[in-house]
């Protein structure tokens, strides 16, 4: 996932003067990179064949519709089946957990992975107000909806891979391909970053896939039915960028593409105008895809984003914006006291600290760098000239062990281990500070995310990023993460960094430095990235999950004040980081975790690239979220496949199928995210003040105002044009502005013109009485 900020209104003229100078550099660069057919299915081919095998994921199914049906379709029940595996889980992580509790010394690792839900995200394009699409109408077509409408402004946001797809208009395609002149040294990066970018949307799609043919699998062997979900999300959130990119490659309106990187940024212009189409051959170069099978959802949470026509792309975060970078570590250990526990003596048997964990022997790291990889630091992003006063030499450098450790063979490792003074197996090390291991509560594309308890008792998460064999960009592409996480520190809906460790000096360096000057190579030590983080005992997925399961067996609708409850929260983070400048670029149900009552947002890898793209992307995320939260489905889950997904989305004239609502606003809430032209799309503080969540005070008509209109139109009732007249007149007191929202503030002159309106029918009414 990639946590970044761009095409943020911030300074248009400077963005706009550093896309000219990419541009000129762009210009001059080589430019191997051709986004011709032919090389882009090869490039396609290619990342199907790089793809990584994803595990078998659960399926997600419509779960049901607001308003009840008549029908109770296959898919219900095959989620139900679901649901029961992902109960399975649930009760699971918790026995593990409370057996941890009991146990401390046992470390159990708990598959029970929180694989991540991904909410793709596609803008879709609204239906008419009151023309509903029935869902049903739409199951069993083959077709797909989409919502790139006629919108002249795409902007696809975050892949992993670090690349920027924007669609500018129908014409114009631009790939800018991250803004670190690291990484695009040469156009060979380049094309691997593309044929990345192309794994990842391939990878996703698979995933999406192969969670349809788990959905029959035995739910104890799969992940939770929210993951799948995820998944679903995380493909068509990320199918985006790919998606405009095949269709402006091939798409019969598309004439032109251009890459921008920041060094050596290719331009391409693709005249397309007759191109061949995608054909069903350019992604079934993996055996995988046989897995696919019709039935099954994945939607897309960050779909459509979008590229201003003729607006040159915004910068990303880093190079855009000055971060200021306050960075203590943080020692909250002791903010949450619901969840400090006693541990029992270590697993030696040794007299233990507070928590059981053994006595550290090694030296806390120097406190005046421990932890701070940008502490006291202004990180110029724009000119990538870190100001450090502080050198980074002190971090130590914790040996990383997978779940399972060797055990020292040599005498240097004996030594080493016995130095240690503590099982790698049970404890990690961040900064000095030891978190025994309770068991591995998630994991992602790039991390794993670990339960842990700290020396004074505090339950925290600890995700561990490996980078070994890692390239450098992408390894500063997380410590991006960290980055934002201070940035974001203290920010009521953003998880919150307790501590972090970068292993590589190198790397680290590198990143303060700047200069980049290893950018080709890769991370050769054996290095890690540790975060403690805030602990977050269940997410969005999963809670979602469970509401539908206590609809379906209650036969019950959504809860409206639970809607906007969560969703409120889901609109207070994200106003959180849009206000930082960070557009999140893959927000889904799994990156919100309920802290203490509240939801808080996760997951800001940047995993090694940046990938521009603007808030509506984020607010298209919202869109299919709420979409999620309100149907039990995401608005593209017909439709099953990675292509025929991608071509709905890609559909500007396709109607995102809605369920009629017995809330009208609610119905227009989600319109309101879903609109495929991002222009149209609310922002947060608009949407926070939606009269869904806001619910308009109905126009009260003073009872006396009405008696006397009352009055005089029974005095005249023989008279029809002053029955008229009193019939308008009570109109307009009890309606003054139809056709303006209620709730809505209207302005002085429209307040001016009502009360002209008023005063001449009183007066023509008067008159006609008097007549
Ligand atoms: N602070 C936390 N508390 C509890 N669980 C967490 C926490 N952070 C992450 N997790 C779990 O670990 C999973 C993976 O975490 P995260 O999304 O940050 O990793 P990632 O490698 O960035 O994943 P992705 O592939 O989605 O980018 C999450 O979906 C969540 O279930």
């Amino acid at each position: 996932m990639d946590s970044r900020e761009a095409n943020l209104p911030a300074d248009s003229n400077h963005d706009s003067n550093l896309y000219r100078s990419f541009n000129a550099t762009t210009s001059s660069s080589s430019s191997s990179f051709t986004s011709s057919p032919p090389d882009f299915l090869r490039n396609v081919q290619a990342a199907f064949k790089r793809h990584r095998m994803m595990p078998q994921l659960n399926n997600l199914q419509p779960r049901r519709l607001v308003v009840p049906r008549q029908e109770t379709s296959k898919s219900l029940i095959d989620s139900k089946k679901t649901d029961k595996s992902h109960d399975v889980s649930v009760k699971q992580r918790v026995q593990d957990s409370s057996a941890q509790t009991k146990n401390m010394m046992t470390v159990t690792t708990v598959n029970q992975e929180y694989a991540s839900i991904t909410p793709p995200f596609i803008s879709g394009t609204p239906t008419e107000e009151g023309k509903f699409k029935s869902i049903d109408a739409q199951r069993g077509q083959p077709s797909f909806s989409c919502d790139c409408r006629s919108s002249n402004m795409v902007d696809f946001p975050c892949l992993k891979c670090g690349h920027v797809l924007l669609v500018d208009g129908p014409k114009k395609v631009q790939f800018a391909l991250g803004n670190d002149p690291r990484s695009h040294g040469s156009d060979d990066h380049m094309d691997t970053r593309i044929g990345n970018l192309l794994t990842h949307m391939s990878s996703l799609a698979l995933t999406e896939m192969e969670c349809d043919v788990s959905n029959q699998l035995d739910g104890s062997t799969a992940p939770s039915h929210d993951a799948n979900n995820q998944n679903f999300h995380d493909l068509d959130h990320q199918i985006n960028p790919l998606r405009n990119f095949v269709h402006s490659e091939f798409g019969h309106h598309v004439t032109q593409s251009s890459l921008v990187g920041a060094t050596s940024a290719t331009t391409t212009l693709v005249n397309s105008a007759s191109a061949p189409k995608l054909t069903s051959t350019t992604h079934n170069s993996r055996p995988q895809h046989n897995n696919f099978h019709a039935g099954n959802s994945f939607d897309s949470y960050q779909g459509v984003a979008h590229i201003d026509t003729g607006n040159p792309p915004k910068l990303l975060p880093k190079y855009s914006s000055k971060m200021l970078a306050d960075q203590t570590p943080s020692a909250a250990v002791d903010s949450y006291p619901e969840n400090k526990c006693e541990l029992p003596r270590d697993h030696q048997g040794k007299e233990a600290g507070s928590c059981g964990m053994p006595k550290d022997p090694i030296p806390l790291t120097d406190k005046s760098t421990k932890g701070d990889l940008f502490a006291g630091d202004i990180i110029d992003l724009q000119s990538r000239r870190p100001i450090s006063n502080d050198p980074i030499s002190s971090v130590k450098s914790v040996p990383s062990k997978p779940e399972k450790v060797e055990k020292p063979a040599s005498k240097k490792d004996a030594s080493a281990a016995r130095k240690r003074n503590y099982d790698p197996d049970l404890f990690f090390k961040v900064n000095g500070k030891l978190y025994q291991r309770l068991g591995k509560i998630g994991s992602g594309g790039s991390s794993e995310v670990h339960k842990v308890i700290s020396q004074d008792c505090t339950i925290y998460a600890l995700k561990k990023i490996k980078l070994k064999g890692r390239d450098y960009a992408t390894a500063y592409g997380f410590c991006q993460e960290i980055e934002y996480l201070n940035k974001l520190k203290g920010k009521d809906h953003i998880i919150q960094l307790i501590d972090y460790e970068v292993t590589d000096k190198v790397l680290l360096k590198e990143v303060m430095s700047g200069s980049m000057s290893n950018k080709d190579g890769r991370v050769k030590e054996d290095g890690c990235i540790y975060m403690v983080l805030e602990y977050g005992e269940i997410d969005l997925a999963h809670m979602l999950s469970q509401k539908w399961r206590e609809l379906d067996s209650s036969k019950s609708t959504i809860d409206e004040n639970w809607l906007r409850f969560y969703w409120q929260q889901i609109l207070l983070a994200v106003k959180t980081i849009h206000e930082e400048r960070i557009v999140h670029s893959d927000l889904k149900p799994a990156n919100f975790l309920l802290v203490r009552g509240s939801l808080k947002l996760i997951d800001f890898d940047a995993n090694g690239n940046t990938i521009k793209c603007g808030r509506p992307s984020d607010i298209w995320s919202l869109g299919c979220i709420l979409y999620q939260m309100v149907y039990g489905r995401t608005p593209f889950a017909d439709y099953t496949t990675f292509w025929a997904k991608f071509k709905v989305i890609t559909d500007p004239n396709y109607e995102i199928p809605y369920e009629p609502l017995s809330n009208l606003w609610l119905l227009d809430l989600i319109k309101k995210c879903l609109s495929w032209d991002r222009k149209e799309r609310w922002t947060i503080p608009q949407l926070l003040q939606h009269p869904f969540l806001v619910p308009p005070i109905p126009p009260r008509v003073s009872n006396d105002h009405r008696n006397l209109i009352h009055l005089v139109a029974d005095s005249c009732s023989e008279d029809p044009k002053a029955k008229m007249l009193c019939s308008q007149l009570q109109q307009l007191v009890s309606d003054p502005v139809p056709d303006i929202k209620s709730g809505s503030s209207i302005t002085i002159d429209e307040r001016c013109r009502l009360l002209d309106e008023m005063s001449k029918l009183c007066l023509q009414l008067k008159k006609r009485l008097e007549m």
